[in-house]
């Protein structure tokens, strides 16, 4: 897929936090240190991982988007693919293709087919 417009990549931020039932202690991943990470779901089966940004970034607007459209025309096997990002008020979101506890293996030891991964129609 090309990229070239940030645009392309915005989903609204209701639509992600109706995938993850509210941000829920149910989705919840894990925590990272720049937030925590939920499970989105959609009705078409559809799997995501939601990283909810701390609101005490001092990253500007401008620095986050761009910071979102380099990383996601990043494609590489052993990387994590960016799939979007949400941004309304004080609320960033990054989204990203959701891993399978089974994946780590499957990229370490070389099994991961690129295939295998199954695209996202996240619902705009
Ligand atoms: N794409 C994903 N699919 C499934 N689970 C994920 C995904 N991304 C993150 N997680 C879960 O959320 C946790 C936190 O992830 P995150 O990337 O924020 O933190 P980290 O890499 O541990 O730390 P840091 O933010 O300091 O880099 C992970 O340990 C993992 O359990």
């Amino acid at each position: 897929m090309e990229i070239d417009n940030i645009e392309s990549l915005k989903y609204n931020f209701s639509t992600l936090r109706g995938a993850t039932n509210n941000f829920s202690e149910d989705n919840k991943l894990g925590q990272g240190g720049f937030g925590a990470v939920y499970k989105g779901k959609f009705g078409d089966g559809c799997e995501i991982a939601v990283k909810r940004l701390s609101t005490d970034s001092r990253q500007g607007d401008i620095e986050f988007k761009n910071e979102v459209l380099l990383v996601a025309k990043l494609q590489h096997r052993n990387l994590v693919r960016l799939l979007g990002f949400s941004l309304e008020g004080s609320e960033r979101l990054l989204i990203y293709e959701f891993l399978h506890n089974e994946s780590l293996d499957k990229f370490i030891f070389g099994k991961f087919l690129k295939n295998t991964t199954t695209t996202c129609d996240i619902p705009k």
